[in-house]
């Protein structure tokens, strides 16, 4: 399913029930690939939030760097949140949000260009995904979660946050420059 920006994808995979519990691919580079999603992943990423109310984000990765991100939660839920950073892009600076948990199994596909954070809606989420590029500290850039310029509605206003993301600065969206 197409999210309102273009290229942000809604995948839900395949659950197998059985008595037992149930059984899923949860990636497939084949399946995936003729959706359009990236040939080859090179991290997985894995993050455990101990309370709700937590935002990681909003961050993304400078050119060369920039990553495009394949986010499913495997226990607990999030409000995940995409903002187009896309210079030139007609949608340059809207945001959408997706609730993905282990219940939904659904998954995020969010290409480079788009800045990303999620919030947790309850305790001991926890995010795994995966990314085309490799991470680059030099290349980490980040966006205030409450940017008055993109305007996010989060489940919170009083989230619990890494110092690091406490102090991201408001953007100029034109600063960007993402080839869209
Ligand atoms: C992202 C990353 C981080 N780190 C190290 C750097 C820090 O010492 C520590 C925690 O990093 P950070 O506070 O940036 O972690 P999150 O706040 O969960 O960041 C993530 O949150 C949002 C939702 C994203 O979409 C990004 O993929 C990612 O930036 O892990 C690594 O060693 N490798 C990595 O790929």
């Amino acid at each position: 399913m197409e999210g309102k920006l273009a290229g942000i994808k809604l995948i839900e995979p395949t659950v197998f029930e059985d008595a037992r519990g149930y059984f899923m691919e949860s990636y497939q580079a084949e399946r995936y690939a003729k959706n359009g999603l990236p040939k080859a992943f090179v991290q997985d990423n894995h993050s455990l939030s101990k309370e709700a109310g937590v935002i990681r984000g909003l961050h993304y990765q400078l050119h060369p760097q920039a990553q495009s991100k394949l986010v499913r939660v495997t226990a607990g839920a999030i409000y995940d949140v995409v903002v187009d950073i896309r210079t030139g892009s007609p949608t340059l600076g809207q945001w959408e949000g997706f609730e993905l948990s282990a219940e939904n199994k659904l998954q995020l596909f969010v290409p480079a260009g788009f800045a990303h954070g999620f919030c947790t809606l309850v305790s001991n989420t926890e995010v795994q995904y995966k990314v085309d590029r490799l991470y680059s500290k030099e290349h980490d850039r980040g966006i205030l979660w409450n940017d008055p310029a993109i305007g996010i509605v989060w489940p919170t206003t009083q989230p619990i946050l890494s110092e690091k993301d406490a102090r991201h600065p408001v953007l100029a969206l034109a600063e960007h420059n993402f080839k869209y």
